[in-house]
């Protein structure tokens, strides 16, 4: 297939044939993912935890996106700081009375490893969220909760069971109430979404024509409020799925040097801009999403909003994580790419061992 084959069918059948790992399968199951992710949650018993510094969510790429989702999907619910920890160590207010969930779908992510041990160092609570790994077995030896996940997952599709660990733990240590009918709900909001966006959708339906109208440039995913970590989720799967170049933004923050540097975009190559909106962004936040797109689109190829769709927070945010996966998917069928290729991140992984 030609690398700019935008006319391509992107039907089951192609989807399928481009994606021997099966991944789309993985998308397409959010709905019961997020179901079971409920149950095993469930399952791990979690007791209060009496934690006022509120929680740190450690862990890295997809998995601390998923972090970063799930505070969104709070919205103005929490109550205490739910804050992400993304290297090797832990914020420096890190107390004892913060709760640290160290999230790695493998268990062997070495940055979240190293916070695993400094929250134990720290004598912070911790919880645990993992298909095994380095980190099951330390929990298991050091009698800490380990909050169980489905195996045979790529580390992104298991986004439904960090999203849910996070709710959870940010419930048990009074930084949340309890999401759990929400997560239901949103649940069965998804199962309709896959049939408006999935490969059965009509092709122009809504992700099928944006993965069309994107491929052949560089994204640049804005998001403002709710859709800030949208639009990380949203890159970081066009990087890993489409393997192509692909950046994020934070409005309203990136009007105030970002927008300065597109004026010279047309001159580097083919750029195009996205915006997720959200109901609930701020108004002014709002104003400025459509003003900049305006201001923007005279560099590009192509301006795009696109919407989060539902009604609680939860539902919105889980509506852009499948959009976003499936034009991902849509854009390697595109470029002929194998969704599950080992990445260059495998290899470097390989080189720091040696
Ligand atoms: O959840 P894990 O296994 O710690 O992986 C974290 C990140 O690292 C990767 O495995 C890549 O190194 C990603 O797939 C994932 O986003």
């Amino acid at each position: 297939m030609s690398s700019t084959d935008t006319t391509a069918d992107l039907g089951r059948e192609t989807v399928s044939a481009n994606d021997p790992t099966d991944q789309i399968t993985d998308v397409l199951a959010l709905p019961e993912l997020l179901r079971d992710a409920l149950w095993k949650v469930e399952s791990a018993g979690l007791k209060e935890i009496d934690s006022p510094g509120g929680m740190v969510f450690a862990g890295m790429g997809a998995t601390a996106t998923a972090g970063l989702l799930a505070r969104a999907a709070l919205a103005d619910h929490a109550s205490l700081p739910i804050l992400p920890a993304r290297a090797y160590g832990l914020p420096v207010w890190t107390t004892p009375q913060t709760t640290v969930l160290c999230a790695s779908y493998s268990g062997d992510t070495e940055e979240t490893l190293a916070c695993y041990e400094a929250a134990g160092a720290l004598g912070a609570p911790r919880v645990v969220v993992t298909t095994g790994g380095q980190l099951a077995a330390q929990a298991r030896a050091d009698g800490v909760p380990v909050i169980p996940v489905a195996g045979g997952l790529a580390a992104p599709n298991a986004v439904a069971y960090m999203l849910v660990a996070a709710l959870e733990v940010a419930a048990q240590c009074g930084a949340g109430p309890r999401m759990t009918s929400e997560i239901d709900v949103a649940a069965e909001h998804l199962e309709d979404l896959v049939v408006a966006w999935g490969p059965d959708s009509p092709e122009d339906s809504a992700a099928k024509s944006l993965a069309r109208a994107l491929h052949g440039s560089v994204p640049v995913i804005s998001g403002a409020g709710l859709t800030v970590p949208l639009a990380v989720r949203f890159k970081q799967q066009l990087n890993h799925i489409a393997q192509t170049p692909a950046f994020a933004a934070e409005l309203p923050d990136a009007d105030h040097a970002e927008l300065a540097g597109w004026a010279g975009a047309d001159t580097l190559g083919r750029f195009s801009a996205v915006f997720l909106d959200d109901c609930d962004t701020h108004p002014r936040a709002q104003a400025r999403l459509a003003l900049s797109k305006e201001l923007i689109a005279p560099h590009v190829v192509g301006t795009h909003l696109v919407a989060t769709r539902g009604q609680t927070a939860v539902e919105r945010v889980l509506s852009l994580v499948l959009f976003g996966d499936l034009v991902a998917h849509y854009w390697a069928v595109l470029s002929g790419v194998d969704p599950g290729a080992e990445t260059p991140v495998e290899m470097l992984k390989a080189d720091l061992i040696s």
